[in-house]
């Protein structure tokens, strides 16, 4: 693997941790092995990309990583916390830690509600609550759509409404899977500059087939092919080339 391991956090522990983790998925007569022997550690406030062909095995990381979908092999601590060995109750309160950005934000959402309601109902639920129009600001939305279905939105609006209900609990990790995918360049750039207003603040953890998104948000790349690592490289060798950008993109050939 060429890899940097992950940085530590700021007092020396990562945010996330995984060691080992395997998710074998499917029954009997399908089964897939989606993640194998996954190491990796992600710091408070650190942008993470994760890359790889389709099948590789990034929305299964994410839903791991958030401690949805449990491993059946190895260990994921989030702030320290096994996610597995703590009760029911503190494992809701480490997910509430991450706020999800969905590919298809439409599809997330409760038809009958307003964008607005939308953002207002993930605010409600949060300790760290913050107000619906902050939010819409917060990520570049005119207050005015608040009062529209998203169905009615465009594409990039939909995303933005997507994060602004995932900040409304202040997170300390946004996951966004491919948030930015079926956008045209305009849309995407906008979506793009909101996540990377956000990345510092919180750590961002960012699955996508593109690696000029990557570029654009992410400190560090994580390529992923059939279920393990096999890059683990800073962004910087995307721009700066030279030995760390051809492993890079030998371990990912169709990127
Ligand atoms: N419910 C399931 N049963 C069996 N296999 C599954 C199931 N869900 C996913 N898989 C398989 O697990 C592997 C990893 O899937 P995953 O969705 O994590 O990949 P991905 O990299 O996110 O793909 P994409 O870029 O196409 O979204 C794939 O081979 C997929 O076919």
């Amino acid at each position: 693997m060429t890899g940097r391991g992950g940085a530590p956090a700021a007092n020396g522990r990562p945010l996330i941790s995984c060691r080992g983790v395997g998710r074998v998925l499917g029954g009997r007569r399908r089964r897939t092995e989606a993640l194998r022997d996954v190491h990796l550690d992600i710091a408070a406030g650190e942008s993470v990309a994760i890359v790889g062909r389709s099948g590789s095995g990034k929305s299964t990381l994410v839903g791991v990583l958030a401690a949805l979908d449990r491993p059946q092999t190895g260990r994921i601590s989030v702030a320290g916390s096994d996610v597995w060995s703590v009760p029911e109750r503190r494992r809701r309160a480490v997910r509430r830690r991450f706020g999800w950005v969905p590919q298809d934000a439409l599809s997330s959402f409760d038809p009958r509600y307003t964008a607005g309601e939308v953002v207002a109902e993930a605010s409600a639920g949060g300790g760290a609550a913050r107000r619906p129009a902050e939010l819409f600001e917060r990520v570049g939305l005119d207050p005015a759509l608040a009062g529209r279905r998203p169905v009615t939105l465009s594409g990039g609006e939909r995303q933005r409404v997507a994060i602004a209900r995932a900040l409304a609990v202040d997170p300390d990790v946004l996951l966004a899977d491919e948030a930015t995918s079926g956008l045209d360049v305009l849309a995407q750039e906008r979506v793009l500059d909101v996540l990377a207003a956000e990345a510092g603040r919180r750590a961002l953890v960012l699955v996508t087939h593109d690696l000029r998104v990557a570029r654009r948000v992410a400190d560090r790349v994580v390529v992923l092919d059939r279920g393990r690592v096999v890059a683990d490289v800073a962004a910087d060798a995307l721009e700066t080339g030279g030995p760390e950008l051809a492993r890079l993109l030998k371990a990912a050939p169709v990127l």
